[in-house]
C-alpha cells in the first residue's frame, strides 16, 4: 500500500518516487546550501517568530518522527517577515536525526551535515482555509529549519526528551501542554531561504524554507534518547529503532538560495 515508505533499504528515499512521482520534481527538499554561491538579498528583512501565546497540545510518534502539535485555530503563534508576505501559523514541530555517531540533518551546508535538524511547520491561514489545503498549495507552508550540533546539554530540550518514553511506539500520543518552542531558537535569526518541498512523502512542493545559519547545541546523551523511539507499533513483533530518518540533498534545478544579512 502507499503508506509504507520509510528510511530502510527496501522503502527508503531512493524508492519514494515510485509511489510519489513528485520526488523527482523541480523544487524538492532538502538541498545542499553553498554559502559562497548564493545571493545576499538586501530586500530580505528579518524573520519574526512570535510563539509567546502558543498552545502546545500533544507529542506523538508517527513512525517516521516525533512531533509536537499546536492549537492552530487562530493566529496566536505565527512567524512573519523575511520572505513571507503573510503571517504563517505554527502547526507542529518535529526532528530528523542520525544513528549513533552519525549525522542526520537533512539540509547540508557546503556538503557538511549536522547531527540533527528541527523543523517548525507553519501554514498560511490568510490565503488558505485549512492546513491540508495549504500543504498542497505552492508556498502554502513555511518551515523554519534549525540545525542541532552535539555539545553541551541543551537547557530546555530535556522537556522533550523526558517525554519520549511516553511515545516509544509508532501511533502513540500523549498530552504535551505549555511548551513554547522559542526556547529552541538560537541567538541569531540570520537565515537562508529558498522554495522547496516537504522532505517526507507526499513531498508536496509547497514549502518556503527558512534555514537558520546558527545551530543549537544538544548533548549526545539528549540525542540518544530520540534513537530509543521505535518506528514500529506496540503490537508488532519486530522492534525497529527510529534513526537516520533524513532524506539526502536533492537537485537544486536552478533555484536561487537567498541569504538574510
Ligand atoms: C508537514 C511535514 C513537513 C516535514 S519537513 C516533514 O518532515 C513532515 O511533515
Ligand atoms: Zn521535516
Amino acid at each position: 500500500s502507499g503508506n509504507n515508505w520509510g528510511y530502510g533499504k527496501e522503502n527508503g528515499p531512493s524508492l519514494w518516487h515510485k509511489q510519489y512521482p513528485t520526488a523527482k520534481g523541480s523544487r524538492q527538499s532538502p538541498i545542499d546550501i553553498v554559502p559562497h554561491q548564493l545571493s545576499h538579498d538586501p530586500s530580505l528583512g528579518p524573520i519574526v517568530p512570535n510563539y509567546d501565546q502558543c498552545t502546545s497540545l500533544n507529542i506523538s510518534n508517527n513512525g517516521h518522527s516525533v512531533a509536537v502539535e499546536f492549537d492552530d485555530s487562530d493566529d496566536r503563534s505565527v512567524i512573519r517577515g523575511g520572505p513571507l508576505d503573510n503571517p504563517y501559523r505554527l502547526k507542529q514541530f518535529h526532528f530528523h536525526w542520525g544513528g549513533k555517531g552519525c549525522h542526520g540533518s537533512e539540509h547540508t551546508v557546503a556538503g557538511n551535515s549536522y547531527a540533527s535538524e528541527l523543523h517548525l511547520v507553519h501554514w498560511n491561514a490568510v490565503k488558505y482555509k485549512t492546513y491540508e489545503e495549504a500543504a498542497t498549495a505552492p508556498n502554502g507552508l513555511a518551515v523554519l529549519g534549525i540545525f542541532l550540533q552535539t555539545g553541551d546539554d541543551h537547557r530546555w530540550l530535556h522537556t522533550i526528551t523526558d517525554a519520549l518514553y511516553m511515545v516509544k511506539f509508532k501511533g502513540s500520543v500523549t498530552d504535551f501542554k505549555g511548551f513554547n518552542p522559542k526556547c529552541l531558537l538560537p541567538s541569531s535569526l540570520h537565515y537562508w531561504t529558498y522554495l522547496g518541498s516537504l522532505t517526507t512523502p507526499p513531498l508536496h512542493e509547497s514549502v518556503i524554507w527558512i534555514i537558520l545559519k546558527e545551530p543549537i547545541s544538544v548533548s549526545e546523551r539528549q540525542l540518544s534518547k530520540f534513537r530509543m523511539l521505535l518506528s514500529t507499533g506496540e503490537e508488532e513483533d519486530q522492534r525497529i529503532h527510529m534513526e537516520n530518518n533524513f532524506r539526502p540533498p536533492q537537485p537544486l534545478k536552478g533555484r536561487r538560495v537567498r541569504s538574510s544579512v
